[in-house]
């Protein structure tokens, strides 16, 4: 009866919700979008941690069907009262047998990295490559309005959560990687020398928005952000630890167990008191955009749509695709 009872549960749970799969797994828990894995850790009835993992291969970039899963995902853990914690990370891994294929391959599905059996892959060592240049170029102005709107949302959610977050970065972190990275409470980056993390829109072109600007100032100070911003600077990981862009390095092996150690310190503080004062220091910039969101929204529509930009954007996408190694 018990087995039975047993076997009917995993069934049901993996049945499906609405908003995606939710599985048992070992005791802990999970539920899945296409491109966003969420994974609980602890025991019911104590506080949980969940550990969110990109998966929108090849690089993880922002695309709007990824942001739009990643608010969703957000949504369902703040909305679950016994979680307090989550851990941003990517789900890419190091792995074997990859087969890069043709650059001129154009479909979402033929640029990314695919294993013997065609399998999807995300490419190794990448956060995340930040906005999908590809909802940025070519489209209509409809659809960029659409685009950042999305993008507004999800900063928005992220920087204002009531939840501690924390970012595992395993990986190259660039523009709107380093966006996701700097909405959390906390940043610990894998040393790797490969990986690097910054804001590098002025070398694609374009300017990184007013409340991105202001969430890196709030990080690293206003002389160093108008420096690295201005530059594009990437740095890679003893340069963002010492300008602050990251709090801690680790060995890449490490990043995950010492995210978790430290998130249990941050636990340890009462929810009300950590929660007033991250409103405290975060409200204003926030409500900076909330007030003004529409105009901003228009602003990037009109700024994408012009020639030069678009041709800034040709251009980038170009040395990408014909980058070496
Ligand atoms: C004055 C008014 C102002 C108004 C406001 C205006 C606001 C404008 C704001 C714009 C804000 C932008 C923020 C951003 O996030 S822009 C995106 C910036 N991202 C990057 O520059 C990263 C580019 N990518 C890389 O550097 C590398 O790809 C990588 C992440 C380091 C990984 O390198 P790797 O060698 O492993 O992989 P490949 O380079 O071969 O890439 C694999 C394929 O993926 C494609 N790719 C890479 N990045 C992106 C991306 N961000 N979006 C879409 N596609 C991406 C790449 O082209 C390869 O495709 P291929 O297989 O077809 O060649």
């Amino acid at each position: 009866m018990a087995m039975a009872l047993r076997a009917a549960s995993r069934v049901l749970l993996r049945a499906g919700s609405r908003l995606g799969r939710r599985e048992a797994v070992d005791g802990a828990r999970r539920f899945a979008n296409k491109r966003v894995l969420v994974e609980t850790e602890g025991a019911a009835g104590a506080t949980r941690i969940a550990v969110m993992k990109f998966r929108n291969p090849p690089v993880n970039s922002l695309s709007l069907d990824f942001l739009t899963e990643f608010v969703i995902s957000l949504e369902k853990l703040e909305n679950d009262k016994s979680i307090r914690g989550v851990i941003l990370t990517s789900d890419s891994l190091k792995r074997g047998n990859q087969t890069k294929v043709a650059a001129t391959e154009k479909t979402e599905e033929k640029r990314a990295t695919r294993d013997h059996g065609g399998r999807l892959q995300e490419r190794p060592g990448i956060f995340s490559a930040g906005l999908d240049l590809l909802e940025m170029y070519g489209r209509n102005p409809a659809h960029y309005a659409e685009y950042w709107k999305a993008v507004q949302e999800l900063w928005l959610r992220l920087y204002l959560s009531s939840l501690t977050l924390m970012s595992a970065i395993n990986g190259a972190s660039p523009a709107g990687g380093c966006l996701l990275a700097i909405t959390c409470d906390y940043r610990i980056m894998a040393d790797n020398p490969k990986y690097t993390i910054g804001l590098n829109e002025s070398l694609l072109g374009i300017v990184a928005p007013f409340w991105l600007k202001d969430n890196y100032v709030n990080t690293i100070g206003h002389r160093a952000a108008e420096r690295a911003l201005q530059l594009g600077t990437l740095f890679p990981p003893a340069e963002a630890l010492k300008v602050g862009v990251v709090d801690e390095v680790v060995p890449e092996d490490q990043v995950h167990s010492k995210t978790l150690s430290v998130m249990a310190k941050w636990l340890a503080i009462p929810d009300h008191s950590r929660q007033l004062t991250k409103t405290m220091m975060r409200k204003a910039t926030a409500d900076n955009l909330i007030k003004q969101r529409e105009a901003d929204i228009q602003n990037f529509a009109s700024f994408i749509s012009r020639d030069s930009i678009q041709k800034s954007l040709h251009m980038y996408l170009e040395k990408l695709k014909h980058k070496k190694g």
